[in-house]
């Protein structure tokens, strides 16, 4: 290769962070960390350039992710990397940092959950490597220390996303932040299939768009009256409520019997899968290990019954298993955002929903009286802690009087460098 490619290659060349949250994982650029990760920030804002995003992102031809996170330090200053390199100056724990988002297909996401805590956590392990101590879950800057008091010196960051603010906390191994946005859930009542000739849903059935939950008059929310749920269009599914939320991103919520088998089940939200994430989700704790034999050989399905006795839609359970189908990626094995909604819709539908037909008929009617509370455990703006399980571990939500938080795991894999 002649000498100006060679140096032009060079110049080109970036470092990045390999990641993930519960195997939702990402390539993560950083700029203000340690030695310069960018040649320049000319080079940094023409990387993420569509067809860059889409190599970087290609598990056969470029690194491989379901996500491409870009998180640079408003205040561009610049910490030691944990191997203690030209540490000019330790970052300050409020240090702000702008963090943005890509999927796989280069389509840009407005947050990401997982993402969030995989880019918190490299910050505060580079922080980590100076000066701070951890104490009862939670990790302090040595340097603000006051007479040796450690409360006020609590690190936390803020990170900006195009879904706004987000404080992450270092618990000890595990991140928590709040979610970044005020959550909006409607239930959906209406796919239109119309225009799409969908195998899994017949023509003349359709479920109409409710109205919009808005978590800011939580007090008082008027919930939906009656909501007519043709089961017959979703019954392939088993599924009692599909909700769309937004928790700074799209999701298609649904509350299911049963695990989702993407292969058919897509089908039904597969035209939406543009716009929206699809968070699958059914209780872990009714899960019901049903062994079938067939021939020689057992196989095992996991079932779950959502609907009680009485004939109540119990959703009152605390964990819940969740499959998501993410937008720009396909299925994936975490959504942190979309945790997050599942979490909002179990809220806002805590109280039992009295089925007043029986599920098995074409048609249910889920009355609610219209001036329903706002579903709490009690009035005192208290919500149960839930629990979502994937397949390598567990996702804490929790929700005070105004914040939704999430606690979670995320992992740093590997460091590299990449020509682009
Ligand atoms: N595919 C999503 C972005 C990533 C969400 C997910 N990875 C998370 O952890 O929240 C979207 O386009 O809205």
């Amino acid at each position: 290769m002649c000498r100006e490619n060679e140096d032009k290659k060079l110049q080109n060349k970036s470092r990045f962070i390999k990641a993930h949250g519960l195997g939702n994982d990402f390539v993560i650029f950083f700029s203000g960390i340690g030695k310069e990760m960018f040649s320049g920030r000319e080079h940094c804002f023409a990387m993420f350039a569509q067809e860059n995003i889409i190599h970087i992102a290609d598990r056969k031809l470029g690194i491989g992710c379901d996500q491409v996170i870009y998180a640079e330090s408003i205040h561009e200053r610049s910490i030691g990397n944990k191997h203690g390199n030209n540490i000019s100056e330790l970052c300050n724990p409020q240090t702000n940092y702008i963090v943005k988002f890509w999927n796989s297909d280069g389509s840009h996401a407005a947050f990401c959950g997982n993402g969030i805590r995989a880019v918190a956590l490299y910050i505060f392990d580079n922080i980590l490597s100076n000066n701070l101590i951890c104490k009862d879950n939670k990790t302090y800057n040595t340097n603000k220390l006051v007479n040796n008091d450690i409360s006020n010196a609590n690190l936390e960051l803020s990170l900006y996303t195009d879904s706004g603010l987000v404080k992450a906390i270092y618990t000890g191994g595990e991140i928590t932040y709040s979610m970044p946005c005020e959550f909006f859930a409607e239930e959906i009542s209406e796919i239109d299939n119309s225009k799409q000739k969908n195998p899994c849903i017949p023509q003349n059935k359709n479920i109409a768009l409710k109205k919009k939950i808005n978590t800011k008059d939580t007090s008082k929310s008027e919930f939906f009256n009656t909501c007519e749920i043709g089961l017959e269009e979703i019954s392939a599914l088993d599924a009692f409520h599909v909700f769309t939320v937004n928790t700074g991103n799209n999701h298609i919520v649904v509350i299911n019997n049963r695990e989702a088998k993407w292969d058919h089940d897509i089908n039904i939200f597969k035209h939406l899968t543009s716009m929206f994430n699809i968070i699958w989700i059914w209780p872990n704790d009714k899960s019901v290990d049903k062994k079938q034999k067939t021939k020689n050989k057992e196989t095992s399905t996991t079932e779950s019954n959502i609907i009680t006795k009485d004939n109540k839609l119990d959703i009152n359970s605390d964990n819940w298993n969740i499959m998501p189908y993410e937008r720009g990626v396909g299925p994936t094995m975490a959504c942190g955002s979309g945790t997050a909604a599942a979490a909002f819709v179990l809220w806002t539908l805590q109280n039992p929903v009295q089925l007043t037909e029986k599920a098995s008929d074409l048609k249910c009617k889920v009355e609610r009286n219209t001036n329903t509370e706002c579903s709490r455990t009690n009035t005192k703006d208290e919500y149960k802690k839930l629990i979502f399980h994937t397949k390598l571990g567990k996702i804490e939500m929790s929700r005070d009087s105004n914040k939704i938080w999430q606690k979670g795991p995320a992992e740093i894999s590997f460091e590299g460098e990449i020509i682009i």
